[in-house]
């Protein structure tokens, strides 16, 4: 049976805008209040989905959320009509209007953590959704995420979905930004690693001093119990505390890998050596690639600022991989020039191809962020909601109803518009017709 590696992205929500939410992310802090393009934004997303589609790789869709969330402003007492809770909101209290009209939902990396079928014991996809516990404003997606990912995967024949972790600290968990999945191929088990920040109940253990650790390991080993994951199917790998404070705020920001290759910084994790020991037992004999990039060759700070390891490690159906980058890493010389003399080593990265995703890269999101892995078999990918995969018409009506409801313009006087809640919802009531979801939205309930 053929099995293949699915990429759903998230698409980029009506109220895309730069807040500065995200303390320990550099981009979101230094982009605050700068003026966003819904439009561009979306587009930019779907440009990258299609150029997927059209390498012969299967291309998924997410739905973006329901934002403003005026569930959760009523919830925080605001009152009145709608466009009275989002003034009242806007005037008492911006910081938290922002927060309740975020896009974030677009970075579905942080959607969910997903093992499949090969690796758990029932056989079965599973999915758990992120709590994003350590951020108010992505705190409010869980939720909906699941009932997003149950209509996309909406067989319980294939699909074992979980609620999210408890909402708190301890529990803190990302989703797959902190974890991939090394594997001979896509059919075959595999090792998925969990990287974590900080342990939630031994102090004893390091942990960052700056900026915030999002994820623990308690929330790794609960993940892992969920999907009924192996003892040799899981490693768990703690980051290095010192990058997180350095504005490594997910471990996709400095490790990517896919198949046999594991592409990292050198100074992504706390104990490098155990961790790659670990993970070359639990592989086993199979060929095994670590690319490893030394301090002198890429700074931290130069793989902050060009997201080098924020790429898409994909293999493509002739068995060769491309990676997947955002424009920065061209536009600067020295990462541009590694990657161009790493796809002439002896590893299976033969590629590299740039896009130009700098609206949701100036929110410190690249391309892997903007991606779901789902590891698929045939049968499975069947089972898969067929109208959330992108063929070249679903491409052209999704940028027809990006031009039809979306802005070119938003900023925070924007976001108390009782119009700009309206045209979102319009936006979404036809994206759930065109993507054949149900009524996954609260306004539609
Ligand atoms: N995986 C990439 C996630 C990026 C996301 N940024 C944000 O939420 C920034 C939103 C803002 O500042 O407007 C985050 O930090 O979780």
């Amino acid at each position: 049976m053929k099995h293949l590696e699915a990429n759903f992205d998230g698409l980029v929500g009506p109220t895309h805008n730069y807040a500065g939410l995200s303390v320990g992310n550099v981009a979101s802090l230094s982009n605050a209040s700068a003026k966003s393009n819904p439009r561009a934004a979306v587009k930019q997303g779907l440009a990258k989905m299609k150029a997927l589609h059209d390498m012969g790789m299967t291309q998924g869709i997410l739905a973006p959320q329901e934002r403003p969330d005026i569930y959760t402003l009523r919830r925080l007492g605001f009152t009145g009509t709608d466009a009275e809770v989002l003034a009242k909101a806007a005037k008492q209290a911006p910081a938290i209007l922002s927060a309740c009209c975020s896009a974030s939902s677009m970075w579905t990396a942080n959607a969910a953590t997903v093992s499949p079928s090969a690796d758990t014991a029932n056989q079965k996809v599973h999915f758990t959704p992120a709590n994003l516990a350590n951020k108010f404003h992505r705190s409010l997606e869980p939720e909906t995420t699941g009932r997003i990912l149950k209509s996309v995967f909406a067989s319980d024949k294939h699909f074992k979905h979980h609620q999210h972790l408890p909402d708190n600290d301890a529990f803190g968990d990302e989703g797959a930004a902190n974890h991939t999945r090394l594997c001979s191929d896509y059919g075959t088990a595999g090792v998925e690693l969990f990287v974590y920040g900080k342990h939630a109940f031994d102090r004893s253990q390091p942990a960052p001093t700056k900026f915030p650790a999002r994820h623990t390991l308690e929330a790794c080993q609960a993940v892992a119990r969920l999907h009924e994951l192996g003892e040799n199917n899981a490693v768990y790998i703690q980051q290095n505390p010192d990058v997180i404070d350095q504005g490594v705020f997910h471990n996709d920001v400095i490790a990517v890998g896919n198949g046999n290759v594991l592409f990292y910084h050198q100074d992504a994790f706390a104990d490098t050596e155990a961790a790659l020991s670990e993970i070359r037992t639990k592989f086993g004999d199979n060929e095994l690639h670590f690319i490893e990039v030394k301090r002198n060759e890429v700074s931290v700070q130069d793989a902050i600022k060009t997201y080098l390891f924020n790429t898409q490690v994909i293999t493509k159906p002739s068995g060769e991989m491309a990676i997947i980058a955002p424009s920065e890493c061209q536009e600067h010389e020295g990462v541009y020039a590694y990657l161009n003399e790493l796809v002439t080593r002896n590893t299976p990265v033969k590629q590299v191809h740039y896009f130009d995703v700098k609206q949701s890269m100036q929110n410190g999101g690249g391309p892997a962020c903007l991606r779901l892995r789902v590891a698929l078999s045939e049968q499975e990918l069947a089972a898969v909601n067929q109208s959330c995969l992108i063929d070249d018409a679903l491409f052209q009506t999704l940028n027809n109803w990006a031009d039809k409801y979306y802005r070119d313009e938003v900023s925070f006087a924007d976001l108390a518009d009782p119009s700009l809640l309206l045209e979102s919802r319009e936006a979404l009531d036809a994206l759930t017709q065109h993507l054949q979801l149900g009524s996954v939205y609260q306004f539609q309930r």
